[in-house]
């Protein structure tokens, strides 16, 4: 089944309780529970294979996105595998952004497999390769559990232009998608576009955006929980202006803009996402680190991935600071935004 979000119950009711399925699973159980008729075969069968579709057409897509990356390690088409094609492979791990560390994990544990596994074609390294690589990035794989907390708050940050806001508007629409209700919280006040841009976004998809002239992200924030308490909404998203870890006062701001959910609502933030440009590059894990530091993130999306030929840097994130990637994005539609699968990830890049 094609599942976008992980559902955990908590406080929902008991005839929706599903636990351990996804979302879209528990759409269909309805189907799987009801007596079989050829009428109800046909629609699952309908639904399969609309989700195989789907799920042929994002592995493509992931595929090209990823294709710059890839290219750079395009260099098994060899006949033996000798020292140079190791030093090929570092700098092309390199070039790619995986950085020093993870680089040289691969490597160690790529030599390693070749004596144990007497291999002799650098087309059997490629395989080897991809199932390290798969290895490496499989403690990052990790689905968004909603349905935990009514609302389910969570908090998105990132420096200038990492795609927080169309991230949150893809987001909100898969929530849609998928029966939940959903609040967004305009807080990023610094730029009065960014708050106008949403509020015309969630007017034209029905979803209540909560902002204020004061310029204060926190009071925002508190707002948005408070109405989506008082109207039974079952996830807030709370976007905030981008910035720059060095920033230190506007870090401190987010600090309290996390402190002050905390007052609207006990335990939350539930989640604490940084949204990062895959074209970053190493940068990328400055940032995880800087942003974790100051607020202990939940996890990750990365966005661009398409086009970049920075995408390993996946693998560095898993090598120096794990935190869990839930989304990567390839372009710019809705559909772009899908679940991080470490297997996908590494097939599309050494496939
Ligand atoms: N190619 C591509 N573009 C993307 C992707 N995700 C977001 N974008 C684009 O990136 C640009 C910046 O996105 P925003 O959502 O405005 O970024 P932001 O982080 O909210 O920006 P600030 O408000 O300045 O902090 C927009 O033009 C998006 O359409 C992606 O996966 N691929």
């Amino acid at each position: 089944m094609f599942s976008f979000f992980k559902k955990k119950t908590g406080d929902i009711p008991p005839e929706q309780d599903n636990s351990e399925s996804s979302l879209a699973d528990s759409s269909l159980t309805p189907h799987e529970s009801s007596e079989v008729s050829p009428g109800n075969i046909d629609a699952s069968s309908g639904i399969a294979k609309q989700d195989t579709e789907k799920k042929q057409s994002w592995l493509s897509r992931l595929k090209s996105g990823l294709a710059k990356t890839s290219a750079n390690l395009n260099i098994f088409g060899g006949t033996t595998i000798d020292e140079e094609l190791f030093e090929e492979l570092e700098t092309a791990l390199l070039v790619s952004d995986v950085g020093m560390p993870a680089t040289e994990y691969l490597l160690d544990e790529l030599r390693r497999k070749v004596k144990e596994e007497k291999l002799t074609q650098p087309s059997e390294i490629k395989t080897a390769l991809a199932a390290l690589l798969t290895d490496l990035l499989a403690p990052l794989q990790k689905n968004l559990e909603i349905g935990r907390h009514n609302p389910l708050v969570i908090m998105m940050a990132g420096v200038n232009g990492a795609g927080k806001t169309t991230t949150i508007g893809k987001l909100a629409q898969h929530l849609q998608n998928n029966d939940q209700t959903v609040l967004l919280a305009a807080g990023d006040t610094f730029r009065a576009a960014a708050r106008e841009q949403l509020a015309v976004w969630g007017d034209r998809n029905k979803i209540t955006v909560i902002a204020q002239e004061s310029g204060d992200p926190a009071a925002v924030a508190f707002d948005a929980v408070q109405s989506a308490k008082a109207k039974n909404i079952n996830v807030v998203m709370v976007d905030t202006a981008g910035r720059l870890p060095t920033q230190s006062h506007l870090m401190e701001e987010l600090k309290k803009v996390k402190r002050v959910i905390g007052k609207g609502m006990d335990e939350a933030p539930h989640e604490i996402i940084l949204v990062i440009d895959g074209n970053t590059g190493q940068n990328a894990l400055a940032q995880v680190k800087a942003f974790d530091e100051t607020l202990g993130l939940t996890g990750l999306i990365v966005t661009k991935l398409d086009g970049t030929p920075k995408g390993g840097i996946l693998a560095a994130i898993a090598k120096n600071h794990p935190v869990p990637v839930y989304f990567i994005g390839v372009g710019e539609k809705i559909d772009d935004l899908q679940p991080f699968v470490a297997e996908e990830f590494s097939n599309a890049l050494l496939s």
